[in-house]
């Protein structure tokens, strides 16, 4: 080969790569979604640096390596250099602030989300410095405006379900149906079934004292889902290629599929929640899809156990804060027939107002719940949000707003009751979310913590054990879509309760006679 043509060449080839990096990013990734196809991407651009590599040799190309590590420099050089200048300049997020590097990738976002996992802080931190419509990503918004659950998550919104939604892909939860479509006789199953059990098994954690090797796989699995929701299409390459996330997640689905086949293969004839859920797939009277009903096996696992138990931790570091609290609720658990008397506990005054106050300081979804705008974009307050606009409405900082709730981040269930003028602006507080998508497990979460707490707090003093500040519960939360506390010892003294004995005879009587399934929730779900 002439010397000409050994140093010409490589510039060729370099021109040809950069001009394919320009025109990939402005005719394929500028366009549309990609997450689930990010896989595939890595998949077919390793094919293609072998390739080309081989091909080179095989023309007897002595700098083959030279060359193929030039394509792959120019490709990515000017893939990376025209996104920046789309992002900077053109992008039509361009007039809202946020931090430099936000704007370019969200990799930024997962780089600083990953040492410490508390996106729900580094969200807060954002509001603080930016205002209320912060650029948290090319193409994504978070939004501190009071009205932002009413416009993404309304009946009448436009909005849809976020990218985020497909991380269980190809299972196809009911929380992973992201658009209209399909969605409603989903619901109607789902709102059926939520009388009852979830898969009508104890894990015997209680018996056992120590946790499930199933809710440690929870924890691990979730973990990974911390640090990647900013970046949902890393999540897919990481579960596709990463050994040890690959495994953490396939664990977690291999549960789900199990926990849904034990129902699907072994004919347990008991009605749970899982029944109906099969029952409606075997009616269709087609060939049952798995995928729907392991999909929504998972979560059940997931938002109906994790949310409960999570919630209970706060409300006990509530308790054991204050005891004053414990004693007013008490009193007024004694009011009622019987500690276990559902409708009644969901009356209590300031039990309730505890519970609320609970759940608006340390919301069990603290950032989760992502949305989209489709092709009309949509207005808050009075800021318009261009089309497919990823939006952020992180629960955590909205409830803790100054402008909705006087001394916002102080604990004062008071608010809910006697002192509602220190409650400005109700409508960041939406620790259930609004509209369609709202829990359908409401109803049977609280009733789950109501009556948890009922018993505790009329058998036992609460307080915190010895050694135990109270403060790791909340210095070493994770944000992983739902909130992962940390430790929190909790000391139970027994009372000398002889009304409580007398009422739980008579009540454990009752139930058994109306509804059994009523604990097994907490238990099993
Ligand atoms: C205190 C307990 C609970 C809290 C605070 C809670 C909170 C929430 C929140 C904030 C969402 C919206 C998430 C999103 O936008 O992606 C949600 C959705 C959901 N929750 Fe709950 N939840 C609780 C208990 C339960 C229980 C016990 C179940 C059922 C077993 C359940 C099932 C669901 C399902 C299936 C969805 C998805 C609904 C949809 O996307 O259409 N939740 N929950």
């Amino acid at each position: 080969m002439s010397r000409t043509a050994e140093t010409s060449l490589p510039i060729g080839i370099a021109a040809t790569a950069a001009v394919a990096g320009l025109l990939s990013h402005n005719l394929l990734f500028i366009r549309g979604e990609h997450h689930l196809s990010a896989p595939t991407y890595v998949r077919l651009g390793c094919l293609a640096f072998i390739s080309f590599f081989l091909l080179r040799i095989k023309n007897g190309q002595e700098l083959a390596l030279l060359e193929t590590i030039t394509a792959v420099a120019a490709y990515f050089g000017m893939l990376f250099a025209s996104m920046t200048l789309y992002r900077l300049t053109f992008h039509p997020l361009c007039s809202f602030p946020g931090p430099f590097m936000f704007r370019l990738s969200k990799l930024w976002h997962v780089f600083r989300v990953s040492p410490a996992r508390k996106n729900y802080l580094i969200l807060d931190q954002l509001h603080y410095q930016y205002g209320d419509f912060v650029r948290t990503g090319p193409s994504e918004l978070t939004v501190f405006h009071p009205a932002v659950f009413e416009v993404i998550g309304g009946a009448r919104t436009s909005c849809i379900k976020a990218p985020w939604y497909d991380m269980l892909y190809p299972m196809v939860a009911i929380n992973s149906i992201r658009d209209k479509e399909g969605y409603a006789p989903r619901r109607r199953v789902w709102d059926t079934a939520l009388n009852l059990k979830a898969f009508n098994k104890s894990f015997g954690m209680l018996d056992k004292h120590e946790w499930s090797g199933s809710v440690q796989l929870l924890r691990n699995g979730l973990g990974i889902l911390g640090f990647m929701t900013p970046a949902p299409w890393l999540a897919h390459v990481a579960f596709t290629f990463a050994p040890k996330s690959r495994l953490l997640w396939q664990s977690l689905v291999n549960f789900a599929k199990s926990m849904m086949g034990d129902r699907l293969y072994k004919d347990i004839a008991k009605k749970d929640v899982s029944y109906w859920m099969i029952e409606a797939e075997r009616q269709k009277g087609e060939e049952l899809n798995l995928n729907n009903l392991y999909g929504d096996a998972f979560a059940v696992i997931i938002a109906g156990s994790h949310t409960v138990a999570t919630t209970l931790i706060f409300s006990l570091h509530g308790l054991a804060k204050n005891k004053h609290m414990q004693d007013r609720i008490r009193a007024e658990i004694k009011s009622l027939v019987s500690w276990d008397d559902v409708e009644g506990l969901g009356e209590l005054t300031f039990f309730n107002a505890f519970l609320n106050e609970t759940m608006r300081l340390y919301p069990v979804v603290p950032t989760g719940g992502i949305r989209m705008t489709k092709t009309e974009g949509i207005t808050i307050g009075d800021t318009f949000i261009p089309p497919e606009t990823t939006i952020v409405a992180p629960r955590y900082s909205l409830s803790r707003l100054e402008s909705c709730f006087e001394r916002a981040s102080e604990f004062i269930p008071e608010r809910w009751t006697t002192k509602p003028e220190m409650i400005k602006d109700k409508r960041p507080y939406n620790p259930f979310n609004n509209g369609r998508h709202s829990c359908p497990g409401k109803n049977l979460g609280l009733m789950e913590v109501r009556l948890c707490l009922s018993i505790l707090i009329s058998r036992f003093d609460i307080a915190f054990a010895p050694g135990e500040s109270g403060t790791d519960v909340f210095m070493d939360m994770t944000d992983s879509f739902t909130a992962n506390p940390g430790a929190l010892n909790i000391m139970f003294s027994e009372r000398n309760m002889p009304d409580y004995d007398a009422n739980r005879q008579k009540s454990t009587i009752e139930s058994r006679s109306t509804s059994g399934s009523v604990y097994g929730g907490v238990m099993s779900a």
